[in-house]
Protein backbone atom coordinates (compact mmCIF):
# COMPACT_ATOMS: atom_id res chain seq x y z
CA UNK A 1 0.00 0.00 0.00
CA UNK A 2 1.00 3.42 -1.23
CA UNK A 3 -0.38 4.83 2.14
CA UNK A 4 -3.09 7.18 0.40
CA UNK A 5 -6.49 6.46 1.37
CA UNK A 6 -9.78 6.14 -0.56
CA UNK A 7 -12.93 7.33 1.88
CA UNK A 8 -16.00 5.82 1.41
CA UNK A 9 -18.88 7.55 2.71
CA UNK A 10 -21.51 5.30 3.11
CA UNK A 11 -22.47 1.79 0.59
CA UNK A 12 -25.27 0.43 -1.66
CA UNK A 13 -26.14 -2.85 0.77
CA UNK A 14 -26.12 -5.03 -2.09
CA UNK A 15 -24.45 -5.87 -5.32
CA UNK A 16 -21.28 -3.68 -6.40
CA UNK A 17 -20.97 -1.98 -3.13
CA UNK A 18 -18.44 -3.98 -2.10
CA UNK A 19 -16.32 -3.98 -4.98
CA UNK A 20 -15.47 -0.43 -4.46
CA UNK A 21 -13.35 -1.17 -1.48
CA UNK A 22 -12.11 -3.79 -3.53
CA UNK A 23 -10.87 -2.37 -6.55
CA UNK A 24 -9.18 0.84 -4.69
CA UNK A 25 -7.13 -2.06 -2.78
CA UNK A 26 -6.36 -3.84 -5.64
CA UNK A 27 -4.93 -0.39 -6.77
CA UNK A 28 -2.84 0.22 -3.79
CA UNK A 29 -4.92 2.55 -2.18
CA UNK A 30 -6.35 2.08 1.28
CA UNK A 31 -10.18 2.19 1.43
CA UNK A 32 -12.15 3.46 4.40
CA UNK A 33 -15.76 3.16 4.64
CA UNK A 34 -17.18 5.88 7.04
CA UNK A 35 -20.52 5.06 7.96
CA UNK A 36 -23.30 5.40 10.64
CA UNK A 37 -24.48 1.54 10.86
CA UNK A 38 -21.37 -1.03 9.96
CA UNK A 39 -24.12 -3.24 10.81
CA UNK A 40 -25.91 -2.62 7.55
CA UNK A 41 -22.81 -3.68 5.62
CA UNK A 42 -21.94 -7.17 6.96
CA UNK A 43 -19.21 -7.09 3.67
CA UNK A 44 -17.21 -4.86 5.66
CA UNK A 45 -16.20 -7.09 8.69
CA UNK A 46 -16.47 -9.74 6.19
CA UNK A 47 -13.51 -8.37 4.23
CA UNK A 48 -11.42 -7.04 6.86
CA UNK A 49 -12.43 -3.16 5.51
CA UNK A 50 -11.11 -0.32 8.19
CA UNK A 51 -14.41 0.70 9.31
CA UNK A 52 -15.14 4.34 10.78
CA UNK A 53 -18.77 4.42 12.42
CA UNK A 54 -19.81 8.31 12.67
CA UNK A 55 -23.30 10.07 11.70
CA UNK A 56 -23.19 10.52 7.83
CA UNK A 57 -25.96 12.57 7.90
CA UNK A 58 -24.31 15.46 10.58
CA UNK A 59 -22.04 17.32 8.36
CA UNK A 60 -19.51 18.45 11.40
CA UNK A 61 -19.52 15.12 12.38
CA UNK A 62 -18.62 13.72 9.12
CA UNK A 63 -16.17 16.77 9.04
CA UNK A 64 -14.38 15.75 12.08
CA UNK A 65 -13.63 12.24 10.69
CA UNK A 66 -12.43 13.14 8.03
CA UNK A 67 -10.14 15.98 9.04
CA UNK A 68 -8.87 13.32 11.60
CA UNK A 69 -8.30 10.91 8.85
CA UNK A 70 -6.65 13.57 6.88
CA UNK A 71 -4.43 13.95 9.96
CA UNK A 72 -3.15 9.91 9.68
CA UNK A 73 -2.33 9.91 6.11
CA UNK A 74 -2.82 11.46 2.53
CA UNK A 75 -6.57 11.06 1.45
CA UNK A 76 -6.43 10.71 -2.44
CA UNK A 77 -10.55 10.40 -2.96
CA UNK A 78 -14.01 10.58 -1.65
CA UNK A 79 -16.63 8.30 -2.93
CA UNK A 80 -19.86 6.68 -2.29
CA UNK A 81 -21.82 4.03 -4.41
CA UNK A 82 -24.88 4.56 -2.02
CA UNK A 83 -27.10 7.34 -4.48
CA UNK A 84 -28.29 8.73 -1.09
CA UNK A 85 -24.69 10.33 0.08
CA UNK A 86 -23.74 11.04 -3.75
CA UNK A 87 -23.95 15.09 -2.61
CA UNK A 88 -22.41 14.21 0.68
CA UNK A 89 -19.10 12.73 -0.83
CA UNK A 90 -19.43 14.94 -3.55
CA UNK A 91 -19.41 18.13 -0.96
CA UNK A 92 -16.40 16.63 1.15
CA UNK A 93 -14.25 15.99 -1.64
CA UNK A 94 -14.63 19.37 -3.24
CA UNK A 95 -13.89 20.92 0.43
CA UNK A 96 -10.32 18.53 0.46
CA UNK A 97 -9.87 19.78 -3.24
CA UNK A 98 -10.14 16.53 -4.57
CA UNK A 99 -11.75 14.74 -7.88
CA UNK A 100 -16.02 14.35 -7.91
CA UNK A 101 -19.06 15.83 -9.39
CA UNK A 102 -20.68 18.97 -9.14
CA UNK A 103 -22.07 18.77 -5.08
CA UNK A 104 -24.82 21.43 -6.10
CA UNK A 105 -25.71 19.15 -9.70
CA UNK A 106 -25.99 16.21 -8.25
CA UNK A 107 -27.91 17.27 -5.11
CA UNK A 108 -30.60 18.81 -7.54
CA UNK A 109 -30.23 15.90 -9.85
CA UNK A 110 -31.71 13.34 -6.74
CA UNK A 111 -34.95 15.13 -6.43
CA UNK A 112 -36.95 13.73 -9.32
CA UNK A 113 -39.52 16.78 -9.57
CA UNK A 114 -36.59 19.27 -10.30
CA UNK A 115 -34.73 16.63 -12.89
CA UNK A 116 -38.02 16.29 -14.45
CA UNK A 117 -38.17 20.39 -14.76
CA UNK A 118 -34.51 21.07 -15.78
CA UNK A 119 -35.06 18.04 -18.58
CA UNK A 120 -37.97 19.45 -19.79
CA UNK A 121 -36.56 22.92 -19.71
CA UNK A 122 -33.81 21.89 -22.08
CA UNK A 123 -36.13 19.84 -24.35
CA UNK A 124 -35.04 16.32 -23.10
CA UNK A 125 -37.74 13.94 -23.71
CA UNK A 126 -39.65 13.08 -20.55
CA UNK A 127 -42.85 11.76 -19.37
CA UNK A 128 -46.01 14.63 -18.71
CA UNK A 129 -44.95 15.13 -14.94
CA UNK A 130 -46.86 17.26 -11.91
CA UNK A 131 -45.54 17.84 -8.48
CA UNK A 132 -48.04 17.85 -5.83
CA UNK A 133 -48.08 17.89 -1.93
CA UNK A 134 -51.95 16.90 -1.36
CA UNK A 135 -54.11 13.79 -2.41
CA UNK A 136 -56.46 16.63 -4.48
CA UNK A 137 -53.94 17.99 -6.90
CA UNK A 138 -52.51 14.43 -7.32
CA UNK A 139 -55.97 13.14 -8.45
CA UNK A 140 -56.61 16.21 -10.63
CA UNK A 141 -53.38 15.41 -12.30
CA UNK A 142 -54.27 12.28 -13.20
CA UNK A 143 -57.30 13.02 -14.67
CA UNK A 144 -55.24 15.73 -17.06
CA UNK A 145 -52.87 13.05 -17.85
CA UNK A 146 -55.38 10.23 -18.28
CA UNK A 147 -55.50 6.90 -16.37
CA UNK A 148 -52.96 5.17 -15.68
CA UNK A 149 -50.68 7.32 -14.35
CA UNK A 150 -47.45 6.67 -12.44
CA UNK A 151 -47.18 8.15 -8.98
CA UNK A 152 -44.58 8.12 -6.91
CA UNK A 153 -42.06 9.89 -4.53
CA UNK A 154 -39.62 13.02 -5.66
CA UNK A 155 -36.34 11.19 -3.59
CA UNK A 156 -35.88 7.40 -3.54
CA UNK A 157 -34.35 4.14 -5.27
CA UNK A 158 -34.90 0.95 -6.03
CA UNK A 159 -38.52 1.57 -7.19
CA UNK A 160 -39.37 2.33 -4.01
CA UNK A 161 -43.00 3.50 -3.62
CA UNK A 162 -43.13 3.79 -7.35
CA UNK A 163 -46.80 2.46 -8.27
CA UNK A 164 -48.97 2.73 -11.51
CA UNK A 165 -52.66 3.88 -10.51
CA UNK A 166 -55.48 2.58 -12.79
CA UNK A 167 -58.27 5.22 -11.56
CA UNK A 168 -58.66 7.83 -8.81
CA UNK A 169 -59.42 5.97 -6.03
CA UNK A 170 -56.08 4.47 -6.69
CA UNK A 171 -54.04 7.76 -7.22
CA UNK A 172 -55.76 9.17 -3.96
CA UNK A 173 -54.95 5.98 -2.22
CA UNK A 174 -51.26 5.90 -2.98
CA UNK A 175 -50.37 9.49 -2.75
CA UNK A 176 -52.03 10.02 0.75
CA UNK A 177 -49.96 7.13 1.80
CA UNK A 178 -46.38 8.66 0.37
CA UNK A 179 -47.40 12.28 1.59
CA UNK A 180 -47.76 10.54 4.69
CA UNK A 181 -43.89 8.97 5.21
CA UNK A 182 -41.93 11.71 7.33
CA UNK A 183 -38.55 9.67 6.94
CA UNK A 184 -37.10 7.63 3.75
CA UNK A 185 -36.22 4.31 3.66
CA UNK A 186 -32.83 5.59 5.27
CA UNK A 187 -34.27 7.44 7.80
CA UNK A 188 -33.76 10.86 6.68
CA UNK A 189 -36.71 13.92 6.55
CA UNK A 190 -38.59 12.96 3.13
CA UNK A 191 -39.50 15.96 1.22
CA UNK A 192 -43.80 16.12 1.11
CA UNK A 193 -44.30 16.12 -2.23
CA UNK A 194 -44.95 13.39 -5.37
CA UNK A 195 -44.71 13.30 -8.10
CA UNK A 196 -48.12 12.19 -10.77
CA UNK A 197 -46.50 11.22 -13.60
CA UNK A 198 -47.84 9.66 -17.39
CA UNK A 199 -47.45 6.54 -18.06
CA UNK A 200 -45.07 5.41 -20.68
CA UNK A 201 -45.57 1.95 -21.56
CA UNK A 202 -42.71 1.37 -24.47
CA UNK A 203 -39.59 -1.18 -23.59
CA UNK A 204 -37.19 0.63 -21.19
CA UNK A 205 -33.62 0.28 -21.03
CA UNK A 206 -30.72 2.18 -19.14
CA UNK A 207 -27.45 3.79 -20.51
CA UNK A 208 -24.56 3.95 -18.61
CA UNK A 209 -22.83 6.93 -19.17
CA UNK A 210 -19.31 7.62 -18.11
CA UNK A 211 -18.12 11.60 -18.21
CA UNK A 212 -20.13 12.71 -21.06
CA UNK A 213 -19.63 9.83 -23.22
CA UNK A 214 -22.44 6.83 -23.41
CA UNK A 215 -20.76 3.20 -22.59
CA UNK A 216 -23.18 0.58 -23.12
CA UNK A 217 -27.16 0.63 -23.45
CA UNK A 218 -28.74 -2.34 -21.29
CA UNK A 219 -32.29 -3.82 -22.19
CA UNK A 220 -34.40 -3.97 -18.72
CA UNK A 221 -36.71 -6.31 -17.54
CA UNK A 222 -39.57 -5.36 -15.39
CA UNK A 223 -42.10 -7.47 -13.24
CA UNK A 224 -45.60 -7.82 -13.05
CA UNK A 225 -47.48 -3.97 -12.69
CA UNK A 226 -48.51 -1.91 -10.63
CA UNK A 227 -45.60 -2.37 -8.96
CA UNK A 228 -41.96 -1.81 -11.03
CA UNK A 229 -39.44 -4.32 -9.76
CA UNK A 230 -36.38 -4.68 -12.37
CA UNK A 231 -36.36 -8.68 -12.67
CA UNK A 232 -33.85 -8.82 -15.45
CA UNK A 233 -30.87 -7.18 -17.82
CA UNK A 234 -29.48 -8.22 -21.14
CA UNK A 235 -25.88 -6.36 -21.49
CA UNK A 236 -25.72 -4.90 -24.50
CA UNK A 237 -28.96 -4.12 -25.89
CA UNK A 238 -29.71 -6.15 -29.16
CA UNK A 239 -30.97 -3.12 -30.95
CA UNK A 240 -31.77 -1.41 -34.14
CA UNK A 241 -28.67 1.59 -34.88
CA UNK A 242 -31.32 4.33 -34.96
CA UNK A 243 -33.12 2.80 -31.17
CA UNK A 244 -29.68 2.69 -30.27
CA UNK A 245 -28.09 6.37 -31.36
CA UNK A 246 -31.43 7.69 -29.82
CA UNK A 247 -31.32 6.71 -26.97
CA UNK A 248 -27.54 7.42 -26.18
CA UNK A 249 -28.00 10.48 -27.10
CA UNK A 250 -30.65 11.48 -25.32
CA UNK A 251 -28.81 9.64 -22.09
CA UNK A 252 -25.79 12.50 -22.77
CA UNK A 253 -28.29 15.30 -23.68
CA UNK A 254 -29.73 15.21 -20.05
CA UNK A 255 -26.26 14.21 -18.15
CA UNK A 256 -25.22 17.33 -19.69
CA UNK A 257 -28.51 19.72 -18.68
CA UNK A 258 -28.35 18.52 -15.67
CA UNK A 259 -24.51 19.77 -14.92
CA UNK A 260 -23.26 16.12 -15.11
CA UNK A 261 -20.49 14.61 -16.21
CA UNK A 262 -18.24 13.87 -13.61
CA UNK A 263 -17.76 10.09 -13.45
CA UNK A 264 -20.90 7.13 -13.89
CA UNK A 265 -24.42 8.49 -14.27
CA UNK A 266 -27.37 5.72 -15.18
CA UNK A 267 -29.59 6.96 -17.31
CA UNK A 268 -33.37 4.79 -17.38
CA UNK A 269 -35.55 5.49 -20.43
CA UNK A 270 -38.22 4.21 -22.33
CA UNK A 271 -38.49 4.06 -25.95
CA UNK A 272 -41.82 5.33 -26.65
CA UNK A 273 -42.88 5.74 -29.99
CA UNK A 274 -42.46 9.41 -29.83
CA UNK A 275 -38.51 8.81 -29.49
CA UNK A 276 -36.50 8.35 -26.24
CA UNK A 277 -37.83 9.59 -23.12
CA UNK A 278 -36.11 9.99 -19.78
CA UNK A 279 -37.29 7.71 -17.08
CA UNK A 280 -34.85 9.27 -14.31
CA UNK A 281 -30.80 10.05 -14.29
CA UNK A 282 -29.08 8.59 -11.43
CA UNK A 283 -25.57 10.73 -10.58
CA UNK A 284 -24.22 7.29 -9.73
CA UNK A 285 -23.35 4.10 -10.74
CA UNK A 286 -25.61 1.78 -11.98
CA UNK A 287 -27.18 -1.28 -9.43
CA UNK A 288 -28.59 -4.69 -10.21
CA UNK A 289 -25.42 -6.01 -10.77
CA UNK A 290 -25.24 -3.80 -13.95
CA UNK A 291 -21.04 -3.10 -13.68
CA UNK A 292 -20.87 -6.46 -13.48
CA UNK A 293 -22.75 -7.68 -16.54
CA UNK A 294 -20.66 -4.63 -18.33
CA UNK A 295 -17.45 -5.74 -17.21
CA UNK A 296 -18.43 -9.57 -18.43
CA UNK A 297 -19.98 -8.48 -21.68
CA UNK A 298 -17.27 -5.56 -22.75
CA UNK A 299 -14.30 -5.73 -20.61
CA UNK A 300 -15.23 -2.04 -19.17
CA UNK A 301 -14.86 -2.40 -15.88
CA UNK A 302 -16.79 0.59 -14.72
CA UNK A 303 -16.18 -0.01 -10.69
CA UNK A 304 -12.46 0.65 -11.34
CA UNK A 305 -13.68 3.66 -13.67
CA UNK A 306 -14.91 5.29 -10.96
CA UNK A 307 -12.57 4.47 -8.39
CA UNK A 308 -10.15 5.77 -10.84
CA UNK A 309 -11.79 9.02 -11.39
CA UNK A 310 -12.05 9.41 -7.91
CA UNK A 311 -8.06 8.89 -7.59
CA UNK A 312 -7.61 12.01 -10.43
CA UNK A 313 -6.83 9.36 -12.65
CA UNK A 314 -7.62 8.49 -16.15
CA UNK A 315 -9.77 5.53 -16.71
CA UNK A 316 -10.13 3.16 -19.82
CA UNK A 317 -13.13 3.23 -20.82
CA UNK A 318 -12.78 1.43 -24.60
CA UNK A 319 -15.70 0.06 -25.85
CA UNK A 320 -15.94 -3.26 -27.78
CA UNK A 321 -18.71 -6.50 -27.60
CA UNK A 322 -16.72 -9.41 -26.62
CA UNK A 323 -19.52 -11.53 -25.22
CA UNK A 324 -23.63 -10.83 -24.02
CA UNK A 325 -24.34 -11.28 -20.16
CA UNK A 326 -27.91 -11.59 -18.81
CA UNK A 327 -29.14 -11.32 -15.25
CA UNK A 328 -32.45 -12.79 -14.27
CA UNK A 329 -33.81 -12.17 -10.57
CA UNK A 330 -35.26 -14.20 -8.52
CA UNK A 331 -38.44 -13.12 -7.14
CA UNK A 332 -41.42 -15.06 -5.02
CA UNK A 333 -45.14 -15.71 -7.01
CA UNK A 334 -46.60 -15.01 -3.62
CA UNK A 335 -45.92 -15.73 0.26
CA UNK A 336 -43.68 -18.86 0.78
CA UNK A 337 -40.24 -19.90 2.26
CA UNK A 338 -37.29 -20.74 1.53
CA UNK A 339 -36.44 -25.01 1.43
CA UNK A 340 -33.62 -25.53 4.65
CA UNK A 341 -30.28 -25.18 3.94
CA UNK A 342 -29.39 -29.19 2.22
CA UNK A 343 -32.09 -28.28 -0.49
CA UNK A 344 -30.88 -24.82 -1.05
CA UNK A 345 -27.61 -25.78 -1.64
CA UNK A 346 -28.61 -27.90 -4.17
CA UNK A 347 -30.62 -26.01 -6.42
CA UNK A 348 -28.32 -23.27 -6.49
CA UNK A 349 -25.53 -25.94 -7.18
CA UNK A 350 -27.99 -27.45 -10.27
CA UNK A 351 -28.88 -23.29 -11.14
CA UNK A 352 -24.84 -23.17 -11.08
CA UNK A 353 -24.43 -26.32 -13.47
CA UNK A 354 -26.42 -24.53 -16.57
CA UNK A 355 -24.58 -24.12 -19.83
CA UNK A 356 -23.33 -20.56 -20.27
CA UNK A 357 -24.30 -19.59 -15.89
CA UNK A 358 -21.60 -17.93 -14.48
CA UNK A 359 -22.76 -16.97 -11.22
CA UNK A 360 -26.33 -18.15 -9.47
CA UNK A 361 -26.54 -17.05 -5.82
CA UNK A 362 -29.85 -17.00 -3.23
CA UNK A 363 -29.72 -13.66 -0.88
CA UNK A 364 -31.76 -15.16 1.70
CA UNK A 365 -30.96 -17.72 4.80
CA UNK A 366 -32.78 -21.22 4.41
CA UNK A 367 -36.56 -21.06 6.07
CA UNK A 368 -37.05 -18.06 5.55
CA UNK A 369 -40.40 -16.13 4.31
CA UNK A 370 -40.66 -14.57 1.43
CA UNK A 371 -43.24 -12.89 -0.31
CA UNK A 372 -43.89 -10.83 -3.92
CA UNK A 373 -41.89 -8.25 -5.02
CA UNK A 374 -42.64 -4.36 -4.07
CA UNK A 375 -39.32 -2.74 -4.97
CA UNK A 376 -35.95 -4.20 -5.14
CA UNK A 377 -36.06 -5.57 -1.80
CA UNK A 378 -38.40 -8.56 -2.73
CA UNK A 379 -35.45 -9.68 -4.80
CA UNK A 380 -34.25 -13.16 -3.54
CA UNK A 381 -31.12 -14.15 -5.89
CA UNK A 382 -30.28 -13.90 -9.47
CA UNK A 383 -28.28 -15.84 -12.31
CA UNK A 384 -25.83 -14.64 -14.37
CA UNK A 385 -25.11 -16.10 -17.95
CA UNK A 386 -22.47 -15.20 -20.52
CA UNK A 387 -22.78 -16.64 -23.94
CA UNK A 388 -21.36 -15.16 -27.70
CA UNK A 389 -24.85 -14.41 -28.34
CA UNK A 390 -27.82 -12.82 -26.56
CA UNK A 391 -30.78 -15.42 -26.91
CA UNK A 392 -28.07 -18.68 -25.63
CA UNK A 393 -27.11 -15.58 -22.74
CA UNK A 394 -31.19 -14.64 -21.70
CA UNK A 395 -32.19 -18.59 -22.14
CA UNK A 396 -29.65 -19.50 -19.68
CA UNK A 397 -30.37 -16.86 -17.11
CA UNK A 398 -34.30 -18.06 -17.44
CA UNK A 399 -33.08 -21.57 -17.09
CA UNK A 400 -30.89 -21.11 -14.16
CA UNK A 401 -33.52 -18.17 -12.28
CA UNK A 402 -36.32 -21.20 -12.89
CA UNK A 403 -33.89 -23.60 -11.55
CA UNK A 404 -33.53 -20.95 -8.42
CA UNK A 405 -37.46 -21.15 -7.88
CA UNK A 406 -37.17 -24.63 -6.99
CA UNK A 407 -35.59 -23.37 -3.74
CA UNK A 408 -39.22 -21.22 -2.31
CA UNK A 409 -41.86 -23.56 -1.17
CA UNK A 410 -45.61 -22.48 -1.85
CA UNK A 411 -47.31 -25.52 0.31
CA UNK A 412 -45.97 -25.62 3.17
CA UNK A 413 -46.73 -22.45 5.71
CA UNK A 414 -47.39 -19.20 4.29
CA UNK A 415 -44.79 -16.51 5.19
CA UNK A 416 -47.73 -15.29 7.98
CA UNK A 417 -48.21 -18.36 9.02
CA UNK A 418 -44.72 -18.85 9.78
CA UNK A 419 -44.13 -16.15 11.92
CA UNK A 420 -47.24 -16.73 13.97
N1 LIG B 1 -43.55 7.76 -15.91
C1 LIG B 1 -43.23 6.48 -15.94
N2 LIG B 1 -43.70 5.68 -16.95
C2 LIG B 1 -43.41 4.35 -16.98
N3 LIG B 1 -42.68 3.73 -16.05
C3 LIG B 1 -42.17 4.47 -15.05
C4 LIG B 1 -42.41 5.87 -14.93
N4 LIG B 1 -41.79 6.32 -13.82
C5 LIG B 1 -41.19 5.25 -13.26
N5 LIG B 1 -41.41 4.14 -14.00
C6 LIG B 1 -40.92 2.77 -13.72
O1 LIG B 1 -40.57 2.66 -12.36
C7 LIG B 1 -39.19 2.34 -12.23
C8 LIG B 1 -38.62 3.08 -11.04
O2 LIG B 1 -38.84 4.47 -11.22
P1 LIG B 1 -37.75 5.54 -10.82
O3 LIG B 1 -36.50 5.28 -11.59
O4 LIG B 1 -38.33 6.88 -10.91
O5 LIG B 1 -37.57 5.15 -9.27
P2 LIG B 1 -36.28 4.83 -8.43
O6 LIG B 1 -36.78 4.49 -7.08
O7 LIG B 1 -35.30 5.92 -8.57
O8 LIG B 1 -35.72 3.50 -9.10
P3 LIG B 1 -34.23 3.16 -9.56
O9 LIG B 1 -33.36 3.21 -8.37
O10 LIG B 1 -34.40 1.78 -10.12
O11 LIG B 1 -33.85 4.16 -10.59
C9 LIG B 1 -38.56 2.74 -13.56
O12 LIG B 1 -37.40 1.99 -13.81
C10 LIG B 1 -39.69 2.43 -14.53
O13 LIG B 1 -39.73 1.05 -14.84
Amino acid sequence: MSGRLLLLIESNTTGTGRLFARRAAQHGVEPVLLCADPGRYPYAAEDGLRTVAVDTADEAALWTAVSELVGEAPVAGVLTSSEYYVPTAAAVAARLGLPGPEAEAVRACRDKAEQRRVLAGAGVGVPGFAVVDEVAGAVVAAAEFGLPVVVKPVQGSGSLGVRLCADAAEVAEHARTLLAATVNERGVAAPRRILVEEYLSGPEFSVEVFGTQAVVTVAKHVGPLPVFVEVGHDVPASLPAESERALRETAVRAVEALGLGWGAAHVELRLESTGAKVIEVNPRLAGGMIPELVRRACGIDLVLAQVLSALGEIPELERGVYARASIRFLTAERDGILTHAGALDETVARARAVPNVVDAVVYRVPGEPVGPAEDFRGRIGHTIAVADHPAPAAEAADRGAALLAEAVSYTHLTATEALA
